[in-house]
């Protein structure tokens, strides 16, 4: 692995004109607790925003309930066009908003402009796209018929995780807009930057105020939204113990959900895999976004063939990462989020050690300023490890060795989650044998964690319920109506 020395690119500004955005107006809580902003990168403060106050929340309900009938009653053609315009503005402003995610997250820029302001931007343009053929059916019963009419479902709330706040953001927002429906959105505490400039392209791409608002907090804030009347909806990307609260609070209000919780995902690598492309894939599923990704392949199950091999250039591609600051373009692995995520992740690769996996690679607190550590492979490992069953949320690889088929699967299924599952073999029909198997949510034959908005997103058993991004997150964000229209006389007993 080796440090950069070049210059990084300029700061943005990052103290927002006003923590919470709210009415089509950046909007200030003097008396809310102080929610400082870290820049993962050197532990500095960034901004200082404040916690939503109780009258904070209420005025973005308030606003969003206010805002829903006007939204809905536009025809969809009106609605996607404000959508797609905010999708350019977005692209035309790549770079300042990268550069903001960046200080956020930690995350190199190097990723950060091709995979998070650019992705939300995707989710406004296909739905923005799709708004207008939001259709019910028509279906004839003789000469009576019935037909469906497909509404929004009214205040929708959105929640996000921190790994990618811009994307989580639009990835709600965009299909919840589409629909008709109105959205407050709480971004994470720990990266509440980006929504905020969301909101301001959304009004400056015409959306109507109160249309999106967005407020800042921990989970209290959350929790207040989640408990309130007036939403119809709530969409969590979170780890599967807030999905717990959250779909629980949800349900007392018969509450529709989309949960986008974490997972434990299988990576099958056979013998006959493409060597590159399977360490290729290893890489991006475990390492990117310095492994804070939900969907991560992070049990790489590998057949014994072609173990050692794989090893060897695993480690020797490892050694071209470059670690360094995020904001330098030439960067490839940045620091974690937070220390107390680097502290957490630093915990599971003792656990690794002491459990008897043997580190091959990496998993060392780097000598630096911010919240840096290697790139981590764990070889040996058996099923029962602690690293083979939680969900660790950093750069820490663990492979696990297997002769057939049929054992790979069952133990990549041994797991209480089902977020994602890949395949990597040089035989199609055993790549589709196999992930049919696997119980998992998104799938991937010989690539790995490529999220296209055209592709539905999101897992089953502990990992989730509902699906975000394609056409299904449009049965997500309405609801059906149905109308039997009698044509004839009405016949009654008596
Ligand atoms: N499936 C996906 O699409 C996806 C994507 C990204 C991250 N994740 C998961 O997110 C987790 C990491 O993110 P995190 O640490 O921010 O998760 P988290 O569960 O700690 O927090 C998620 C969000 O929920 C809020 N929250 C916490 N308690 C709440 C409550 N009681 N009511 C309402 N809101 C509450 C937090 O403030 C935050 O905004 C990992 O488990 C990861 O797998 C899942
Ligand atoms: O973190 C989860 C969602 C995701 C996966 N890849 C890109 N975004």
């Amino acid at each position: 692995m080796s440090e950069t020395a070049k210059s990084p690119l300029e700061r943005p500004r990052t103290q927002p004109e006003g923590s919470h955005h709210i009415d089509g107006a950046y909007v200030a809580d003097a008396g809310g607790r102080p929610l400082p902003v870290i820049y993962p990168a050197d532990g500095s403060t960034i901004a200082t925003l404040e916690h939503a106050g109780p009258d904070l929340v209420e005025q973005a309900l308030a606003a969003a309930s206010r805002a829903q009938p006007a939204w809905a009653a536009m025809t969809g053609t009106e609605r996607g066009r404000i959508l797609r315009r905010a999708a350019e503005i977005i692209r035309e402003r790549n770079d300042e908003l990268s550069r903001l995610e960046t200080m956020d997250t930690g995350k190199p820029y190097q990723e950060t402009v091709v995979a998070d302001a650019t992705s939300g931007a995707d989710a406004l343009e296909y739905f923005g796209g799709l708004a207008a053929s939001i259709t019910g059916e028509h279906v004839q019963l003789g000469d009576d018929f019935v037909y469906s009419v497909r509404q929004p479902l009214g205040v929708c709330v959105g929640i996000g995780a921190w790994n990618y706040p811009m994307q989580i953001a639009c990835w709600k927002a965009a299909p919840a807009l589409a629909c008709g429906n109105t959205m407050v959105f709480k971004p994470s505490e720990t990266t509440p930057l980006s929504a905020l400039k969301l909101a301001e392209i959304l009004t400056e791409a015409g959306l109507p105020d109160g249309v999106f608002n967005v407020v800042q907090g921990d989970g209290a804030v959350g929790s207040a939204l989640v408990g309130d009347p007036r939403v119809a909806k709530v969409s969590l990307t979170g780890s599967v113990p807030t999905g717990r609260k959250v779909y629980a609070a949800a349900a007392e209000g018969i509450r529709h959900v989309t949960m986008e919780l974490g997972g434990k995902s299988p990576m099958l690598i056979f013998d006959d895999a493409d060597l590159d492309d399977a360490v290729g894939g290893a890489i991006l599923g475990n390492f990117y976004s310095s492994g804070q990704i939900c969907s991560n392949g992070t049990r790489v199950f590998v057949q014994k063939g072609i173990l050692p091999a794989f090893l060897d250039r695993l480690a020797e591609r490892l050694g071209h990462a470059v670690i360094g600051d995020p904001l330098d373009p030439t960067t490839s692995f940045g620091p974690l989020v937070s220390q107390a995520q680097l502290d957490q992740v630093l915990g599971f690769v003792q656990a690794g050690r002491d459990e008897g996996a043997r580190l091959v690679t990496g998993g060392e607190r780097l000598d630096r300023e911010g919240f840096y550590m290697s790139p981590a492979v764990f070889a040996d490992v058996t099923d029962e490890m602690t690293i083979a069953r939680e969900e660790i949320f950093g750069p820490v690889l663990s492979v696990l060795s297997f002769e057939t088929e049929e054992e790979a699967i069952a133990r990549a299924n041994a797991t209480p989650y089902g977020l994602a599952a890949g395949v990597f073999t040089r035989d199609l029909r055993r790549g589709h044998r196999v992930i049919g198997k696997l119980d998992a949510g998104s799938c991937f034959i010989n690539a790995y964690n490529l999220t296209p908005v055209e592709a539905p997103f999101g897992g089953v058993k502990l990992s989730g319920v509902g699906r975000e991004n394609s056409r299904a997150a449009i049965e997500h964000y309405t609801q059906l109506k149905s109308v039997y229209v009698g044509m004839g006389p009405v016949e009654a007993p008596y």
